[in-house]
C-alpha cells in the first residue's frame, strides 16, 4: 500500500485515537466483531396525534414484544397472570411498585423473586448487544452491578452464591426498590434499537407536547416530519399563518391545554378579541368537536367564539401568501371576495351555495383579506408567545434536528405523505419560486428541507426567512405539498357551506398508482436498491374495515397509519400499528384500543396486539448488513491503514504522553 501525504496527514491525526499498534488492533477486533452481531430492532410508528397514553404505553411495552418475551422464558413456569403483573412491572416500574409494596405481605421474597426474573430476562434481550452497547445503557448508578449480574461466568464455582449474594446485598442496603426500576428501563430500552416517527406528532389529541419531551430524552430516534407537525414548526418560527391554524385546530379539538399549558402561550388576547366581536355570535359552526369531561358548557360556547375569530385571521392571513406567492398556484383557495356579504351567499365554479354562518363583523367587503388594526395587534401579541415559549422552541429545535423530510435508512426509504406524480406515473415538476425552477421527486424534497431549515434559522435574512416560513405554510396544505398529498384543504367550506361536494379534497395520484413500478422509480431517483428497499408511509389511514391493507404495490409500500388518533378508529377500525424490521425481517403489529395509563397499571390491561409477518430473511441479518454496518466496515478499512502504516514505519506509536 502506498500513502500520499494527505493519506498520511489523515492517519497522524487518526493515530491520536489510536495512538499504538496494540490499541488499533484491539478495535479492529472490537468493530469486525459487532459487524456480525444480529441487527438491532427498529420500531416505526406514526400519526400519533397527541395520543400520548397509548403512544407511550407502546413505546414501554415495545409494542407487545416485552410480553412475547417473557413467555419465552417464562411461559412454561409461570401463570399468564403473573407473566401479566410482570409485565406491568417492566413497563411502570415506578407506579405498580407503590402499589406492590402496599399490598405484599412478604416484600423480602417478592424482591429477591423480582429481581431474578428481571436479570433473566435482561440478559437475554441483551444477547444480541456486545457488552459495550449494553453498559451504555446501563444507569450509573447500577451499572457495575448489572454487568456483573448479566455476565456472571458460568464456570464460577459458587455462582449460584455469588449472584444470590449480590441480590441479597441489593435488598439488605434498601437499593432494591430502584434496582427495579434500573432493569425494567433498561429492558424497554434494550427491546427497541431505533425508534423512526413518520410524522404527525401533532394536533387533534392531548398529548403532543409529552410526546415530544418523551421522544427528546429517548436514546435513539429519528423523525420525519408530517404536515400536523410542520404547521407547528411554522407557528414556533413565527409563522402568523402557520400560528392561525395551530390555535384553529386546538380549537376545534377543544386541546387548548396543548397551548397553554404545556406550552404556556397565553391565549387571553384571543378569548378577549372574540367575547368582543363575537359577543352575541353563537358560532354553532365553530362549537369544538370533543370537549373534555372538566370543561363545562360555557367553555364550550367561548371556544366556539375564539375558533371563529381565529378562523377568519387565518383565511384573511393566507390571502396574503398566496397573493405574495403567485408561483404556488393557489388562487382558487381565495375566497373571502367570493361571497356575496349582503345576500349571504358564495358562488364556486359558477355554483351559490348559502352560507351556514353570514356574521362577519371582522370584514371589510370592499378589501376583506385585510386585517382589522384589533386582529394585527392580537397576531402580534400571539406570535411574540409562540416565539417566547422556550418549551415550543426546544420542541421545534428536536424536530429541525432529528427530522427531516424524508430518510434512508436500512434501505427503507421512509416520509410521511407522498411523492407528487403526474397521471401518467412521472414524477411531477414544481416550481417553488419565481424563477420558474422546477423541482421533482427527491429534488423536490431536498430543497424543501434546506428551506424549512432557512425558515427557523436565517434569522438576517428576513426576505428569505419569511419566503421560508410561506413555504412551510404552503407544506401544511398547498396544491403540490408531498407532506399534504391532497389538491386543497377544505377549511372554509366546511365551516360555512352545508354541501358536502364543496368538502372534497381529492388525493394526489400518487395514492391510486403506487404499484411496484412506481415505486421502483421512486427507489432509483432517491438511491436505493429496488431489489431490497421498502418505502414506509403515514398520513393516510388505513380503512381496514372497508378491506383495505397496510400492504401496496406487491409489498414495496408499507402504510402504517392504523389511527392512534380517537378520532380515526372507527374508520380504521384498529388503534394503530408499529412495523417492527429485527434480525429475521419484517413484521407489522396492529393494536387494539388502549383504555388509560391508570387501567395498564391498576387492572394490568395491556394494549392487544396482532402480529403478521410481511417479510422474513433467508438468514438472519447481521449489523454487517445495514447502513451502520457499511460505516464500520470504513472505520476498519482506516484502522487497518492505520495499522500498515505503523508497521511500515510511516506513523510513530505514541506510547506516553509526552510532557512538554
Ligand atoms: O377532521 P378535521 O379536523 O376536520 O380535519 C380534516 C382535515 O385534516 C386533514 O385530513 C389533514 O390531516 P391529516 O394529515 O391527519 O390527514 C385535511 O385533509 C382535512 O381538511
Ligand atoms: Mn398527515
Amino acid at each position: 500500500m502506498s500513502y500520499t501525504d494527505q493519506d498520511l496527514k489523515y492517519l497522524e491525526l487518526l493515530s491520536t485515537k489510536y495512538p499504538t499498534i496494540a490499541s488499533a488492533c484491539k478495535e479492529i477486533i472490537n468493530l469486525k466483531a459487532i459487524l456480525n452481531l444480529p441487527k438491532g430492532t427498529e420500531h416505526f410508528l406514526t400519526d400519533i396525534h397527541g395520543e400520548y397514553e397509548a403512544f407511550n404505553h407502546v413505546l414501554k411495552n415495545g409494542s407487545g414484544v416485552i410480553k412475547q418475551k417473557i413467555n419465552e422464558i417464562f411461559g412454561n413456569t409461570l401463570s399468564q397472570k403473573d407473566i401479566k403483573s410482570l409485565s406491568t412491572l417492566i413497563y411502570y416500574p415506578e407506579q405498580k411498585l407503590e402499589i406492590i409494596l402496599k399490598e405484599e405481605q412478604n416484600i423480602e421474597d417478592w424482591f429477591k423473586i423480582t429481581l431474578y426474573r428481571l436479570v433473566e430476562i435482561c440478559r437475554y434481550v441483551s444477547s444480541k448487544y456486545t457488552r459495550s452497547k449494553v453498559r451504555k445503557a446501563l444507569p450509573e448508578d447500577f451499572s457495575y452491578i448489572i454487568e456483573e449480574l448479566l455476565h456472571e461466568q458460568s464456570d464460577r464455582q459458587d455462582k449460584e452464591e455469588y449472584y444470590s449474594e449480590i441480590i441479597k446485598t441489593i435488598i439488605s442496603v434498601g437499593r432494591a426498590k430502584e434496582f427495579i426500576i434500573a432493569l425494567s428501563k433498561l429492558i424497554q430500552r434494550l427491546v427497541i434499537d431505533r425508534l423512526h416517527i413518520i410524522g404527525d406528532i401533532y394536533d387533534r389529541g392531548p398529548g403532543a407536547h409529552l410526546i415530544m419531551d418523551t421522544l427528546m430524552n429517548y436514546h435513539s430516534v429519528d423523525i420525519q416530519w408530517g404536515n400536523h407537525d410542520i404547521v407547528w414548526m411554522g407557528a414556533a418560527a413565527g409563522s402568523e399563518a402557520c400560528i392561525a391554524n395551530v390555535l384553529r385546530i386546538c380549537c376545534r379539538y377543544s386541546n387548548l391545554d396543548t397551548v397553554e399549558d404545556g406550552y404556556g402561550i397565553n391565549i387571553l388576547p384571543l378569548a378577549t378579541f372574540a367575547m368582543e366581536h363575537y359577543k352575541d355570535d353563537e358560532c354553532l359552526a365553530f362549537m369544538p368537536k370533543a370537549i373534555d369531561q372538566d370543561a363545562n358548557e360555557k367553555d364550550a360556547k367561548l371556544i366556539a367564539k375564539m375558533h371563529k375569530a381565529i378562523a377568519m385571521i387565518q383565511f384573511k392571513l393566507e390571502g396574503e401568501i398566496i397573493k405574495r406567492r403567485p408561483y404556488f398556484n393557489m388562487d382558487e383557495r381565495l375566497l373571502l371576495h367570493k361571497i356575496d356579504y349582503k345576500e349571504g351567499v358564495i358562488t364556486l365554479n359558477g355554483k351559490t351555495y348559502k352560507l351556514k354562518d353570514t356574521y362577519f363583523p371582522t370584514i371589510d367587503p370592499s378589501n376583506p383579506y385585510q386585517l382589522m388594526p384589533e386582529e394585527k395587534e392580537l397576531i402580534e401579541k400571539l406570535k411574540s408567545s409562540f416565539l417566547n415559549s422556550e418549551k415550543l422552541q426546544s420542541h421545534v429545535r428536536f424536530l429541525l434536528s432529528n427530522g427531516s423530510m424524508y430518510l434512508k435508512y436500512n434501505s427503507n426509504l421512509l416520509y410521511h405523505g407522498c411523492i407528487p406524480l403526474n397521471k401518467d406515473k412521472t414524477f411531477k415538476k414544481v416550481k417553488l419560486d419565481a424563477s420558474g425552477k422546477e423541482y421533482s421527486g427527491k429534488s423536490l424534497l431536498d430543497r424543501l428541507d434546506v428551506l424549512v431549515r432557512e425558515a427557523y434559522f436565517n434569522k438576517n435574512d428576513p426576505e428569505a426567512k419569511l419566503y421560508g416560513m410561506d413555504i412551510i405554510w404552503y407544506l401544511w396544505n398547498g396544491s403540490d405539498s408531498p407532506l399534504y398529498g391532497k389538491d386543497k384543504m377544505a377549511v372554509f367550506e366546511r365551516y360555512f357551506i352545508e354541501e358536502k361536494e364543496t368538502h372534497i379534497e381529492r388525493k394526489f395520484y400518487y395514492y391510486e398508482l403506487m404499484d411496484e413500478k412506481v415505486c421502483n422509480m421512486i427507489f432509483e431517483d432517491f438511491g436505493l436498491d429496488p431489489k431490497t428497499s421498502h418505502i414506509i408511509n403515514g398520513h393516510v389511514p388505513v380503512r381496514i374495515k372497508k378491506g383495505e391493507s397496510p400492504i401496496r404495490a406487491n409489498g414495496k409500500l408499507l402504510v402504517i397509519d392504523g389511527g392512534f388518533s380517537k378520532a380515526y378508529q372507527a374508520y380504521t377500525g384498529i388503534a394503530g400499528y408499529t412495523l417492527i424490521y429485527n434480525s429475521y425481517g419484517l413484521l407489522l403489529v396492529s393494536h387494539e384500543p388502549f383504555e388509560s395509563t391508570i387501567k395498564a397499571i391498576q387492572e394490568e390491561k395491556d394494549i392487544l396486539s396482532t402480529y403478521e409477518i410481511l417479510e422474513q430473511e433467508a438468514e438472519r441479518k447481521r449489523v454487517k448488513d445495514t447502513d451502520n454496518g457499511k460505516k464500520l466496515f470504513a472505520q476498519i478499512c482506516d484502522i487497518e491503514m492505520l495499522l500498515d502504516a505503523y508497521r511500515k514505519g510511516l506513523i510513530k506509536e505514541k506510547l506516553a504522553k509526552q510532557v512538554v
